[in-house]
């Protein structure tokens, strides 16, 4: 019995260590569901965190962005409120789930704590009864044993059923023994049974609870999972709304940078349009006052231009040109009439035109270009006091250059011989020449023989006469009508003529000629003192004699002249560009043909082709190597090269010793246009160092015993280049000619307006004699 106690005992214990462990769970769950729900309440606040957060950053700036973003952090904060909502409403689903949970369990462990009672109460009353059956059983043994007792006392049989019934009551006893150990044995292993059924129970339970418990750890495992997947969702929308507000606040940084930046331009530029505003207004109203000063000017301009249009000067004549004819022509008109009002108007800043000289201030006189006076010339004589020009003539005749061979009047070609100077006179002018010229090797002795007809003829002959002539070149009267050799021309009359016309024999009249070739036999070359400008300086000085009435303006470049009214309008421009207007009744116009086609803006249908001539001076301080007061010409066959360039030369100062100052002499050296050609440069300007070489070397060839002197010791004073020197006469319409026989009304071909005539040599012969000779036939055409 004490070991059926035990056992029960046991089973007790075990039972209560059983009931022990289920409360101890069941308060480690309520511990730890108590704990997680202190850990993680539920985040009431998130929203108005979230919200608040949203709202901080909203700019108020952002009036339409910001309303949208408003509307954007709304439904944000909205799916925020929604998501922690369900949230909640999910932990309170997992609170329930978890209570039910929780109840279900302990309904579990309740029920298996009835059927664990039940089965300890079954078991009980099964024990009871088992011991119940055994007190029974142990009864009727006894009494079956006291019957058998009974019985065995009574007869041998009945003590062998003594002994039979000890031996039953012994066999009963061990029977029951066995019984009872079998019971016992059958309990103990009922015991066993249960208590291993318990401890199967009890591991079950313990499994269970363990697998419960893994089951809720899993769960809390799960609801952890989900809570740091929420929460790890709610970190990332935190962060993403973190990031959001800052992508956000970076954004509306940028965005408040651009605008700032966009402020910063528009602001740069309401300045710089400001600026330019301000610019273009001061432009305006400098423009304004530019225009208001443009009109200004314009209108004093006008006024200018009205006061500049009215005539500064009223005369009777105009004469335009104050060249030698030019002058003579004021001069005739005024002698006529003295009280006529005269205006001249002359382009350069002094009178004289071509016949011009210019003193260096050393004190050589220079003339601009070679030229003489012809004292023979007849209107010269008539017009102009001779005397006193102080002229001082050149002997007549000429040294002439040669350096061939020729023979009978050819040339013999080959090499250039000897330089020979020989002297070709003029017998009748200087008998004391006649042996020489007879023993000249200039020129045939034919040639000499037949120089007496040509001095007959032009002696015999008055200037109208030769000019009634048929006209041919010179060189085909030298030749055919004259019979002189081409020795004779090319050593004497090609340079000599060559140096008067600047053209070839071949370009000249032979009316000119013969007329020039009489004026130098009956009369000289001449220079005068103070140079050739001394002719048109007498001129000037006798138009000063005249009181009033006689007005010169140089430097005034007239462009042309219209009428008004009864007159002329002369209009003229000073060197200032300022304007110079005269109001003229008559107009007599006395430049250079081209200018004169020029002012009256007329076509020039026989503009006559310019001969031009260059003149090289130098200054010398020992005696020149021609003593004599004569025209040297070169006589070599080739002329007009670069390395003989030389026409004629003369020393100017051993004619008249004004040309130079004491102790010095001037030389003077010819070159014709088509040889100062040679020495042009490609802007049309002379060559002047290669000039004066070229010169100087064929200077030293002729002169070889001063040779060193021209070389290092003669000075150049200067070089002219005369363009326009003289109009071509010979072969044109307009020819030369003589004594009025061209109209002062026509401009070679030009019909002219009335009260206007012109005059200058190309209205006569490319002469001083012809441009005096035109100028008295304008003022006898005028009045
Ligand atoms: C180098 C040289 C050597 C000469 N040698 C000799 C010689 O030895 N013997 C001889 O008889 N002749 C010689 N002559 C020729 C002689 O000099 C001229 O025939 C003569 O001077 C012509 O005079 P002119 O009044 O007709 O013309 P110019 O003397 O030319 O006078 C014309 C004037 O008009 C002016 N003029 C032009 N245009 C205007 C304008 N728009 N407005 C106002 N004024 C204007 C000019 O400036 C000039 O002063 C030589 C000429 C030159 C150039």
């Amino acid at each position: 019995m004490a070991g059926g106690d035990d056992i029960n005992g046991e089973v007790l214990r075990k039972r209560d260590r059983v009931k022990r462990a289920f409360r101890r769970l069941k308060n480690a769950i309520k511990n730890k569901l108590r704990k997680k729900r202190q850990k993680d309440p539920p985040g009431d606040d998130e929203t108005e965190t979230v919200g608040s957060e949203v709202e901080a950053v909203v700019s108020e700036e952002e009036t339409q962005r910001r309303e949208e973003r408003l509307e954007e952090d709304r439904k944000r904060a909205e799916e925020i409120l929604q998501r922690l909502q369900e949230r909640e409403e999910l932990e309170r689903k997992e609170e329930a789930l978890e209570e039910e949970r929780r109840e279900r369990e302990k309904k579990e462990r309740l029920e298996s704590l009835e059927r664990l009672e039940k089965a300890r109460a079954k078991r009980e009353l099964e024990e009871n009864e088992r011991a119940e059956a055994e007190a029974k059983a142990k009864v009727e043994a006894a009494a079956e044993a006291e019957r058998v007792k009974a019985k065995l006392s009574v007869t041998e049989k009945e003590k062998e059923a003594q002994e039979l019934e000890r031996v039953a009551a012994e066999k009963a006893e061990q029977e029951r023994v066995a019984a009872e150990k079998a019971a016992a044995e059958k309990a103990e292993k009922a015991e066993l049974e249960r208590v291993a059924s318990e401890k199967a129970a009890a591991e079950n339970a313990e499994q269970e609870k363990i697998a419960a418990e893994k089951a809720e750890q899993e769960k809390i495992a799960a609801v952890k999972a989900e809570q740091e997947r929420i929460a790890a969702e709610k970190a990332a929308a935190e962060k993403a709304e973190q990031e959001r507000i800052a992508a956000e606040k970076a954004e509306q940084e940028r965005i408040a940078a651009e605008k700032a930046e966009q402020e910063r331009i528009v602001a740069e530029k309401a300045e710089q349009e400001r600026i330019a505003a301000e610019k273009a207004e001061q432009e305006r109203i400098a423009a304004e006052k530019a225009e208001q000063e443009k009109i200004a000017a314009a209108a004093e301009k006008a006024e200018q231009e009205r006061i500049a249009a009215l005539p500064q000067n009223t005369v009777d004549v105009a004469v335009i040109g104050g060249g030698v004819s030019g002058l003579t022509a004021a001069r005739s008109l005024k002698k006529k009439n003295p009280k006529l009002n005269i205006q001249i108007l002359e382009k350069a800043a002094t009178l004289g035109g071509r016949v011009n000289s210019d003193v260096t201030s050393t004190g050589f006189t220079l003339d601009r270009g070679f030229a003489v006076f012809i004292d023979s010339y007849p209107e010269s004589k008539k017009l102009l006091n001779i005397p006193k020009l102080k002229l001082q003539p050149f002997q007549p005749g000429a040294f002439v250059v040669t350096s061939e061979g020729w023979k009978d009047g050819k040339a013999l070609g080959g090499d250039s011989g000897p330089i020979k100077i020989s002297r070709v006179a003029d017998p009748l002018r200087r008998p004391m020449d006649l042996f020489s010229a007879v023993l000249s090797p200039v020129g045939t002795f034919v040639d000499k023989v037949r120089v007496i007809p040509l001095l007959y003829h032009v002696f015999k002959s008055s200037v109208d006469e030769i000019f009634d002539e048929a006209e041919t070149s010179t060189l085909v009267a030298l030749k055919e009508r004259w019979g002189f050799s081409d020795q004779f021309i090319c050593q004497f009359f090609a340079p000599f003529l060559q140096g008067i016309y600047l053209a070839d024999l071949n370009d000249q009249s032979s009316r000119m000629f013969h007329f020039i070739f009489k004026c130098f036999s009956e009369g000289s070359a001449c220079l005068p003192e103070g140079g050739m400008k001394a002719v048109p300086k007498q001129l000037e000085a006798d138009l000063s004699n005249f009181i009033s009435g006689m007005d010169i303006a140089t430097g005034c470049s007239v462009s042309g002249f219209e009428a008004v009214e009864d007159a002329y309008l002369v209009k003229a421009l000073k060197p200032d560009g300022s304007k110079f207007n005269v109001k003229a009744d008559k107009v007599i116009l006395a430049t250079e043909a081209s200018a004169a086609y020029e002012i009256m803006d007329a076509d020039e249908p026989a503009r006559p082709p310019q001969r031009s001539v260059g003149c090289i001076y130098y200054s010398l301080s020992t005696q020149p190597p021609v003593k004599d007061p004569i025209l040297v010409l070169n006589g070599e066959k080739e002329k007009g090269t670069l390395v003989k360039p030389i026409n004629n030369l003369c020393f100017p100062s051993v004619v008249s010793s004004s040309y130079a100052p004491p102790g010095k002499h001037l030389c003077s050296v010819t070159i014709l246009g088509p040889t100062m050609d040679l020495f042009r440069k490609d802007d049309g300007a002379i060559d002047e160092e290669k000039l004066d070489a070229a010169v100087r070397s064929h200077l030293v060839k002729w002169f070889p015993e001063v040779g060193g002197e021209i070389s290092n010791r003669w000075e150049t004073l200067k070089v002219y280049d005369v363009m326009n020197a003289q109009p071509a006469q010979f072969g044109g319409k307009y020819s030369a000619n003589f004594n009025g026989g061209r109209k002062a009304k026509e401009l070679l071909g030009v019909e002219l307006p009335e009260n206007v005539v012109v005059c200058g040599d190309h209205q006569s012969s490319a002469t001083l004699n012809g441009a005096l000779e035109s100028a008295v036939n304008a003022a006898k055409a005028l009045l």
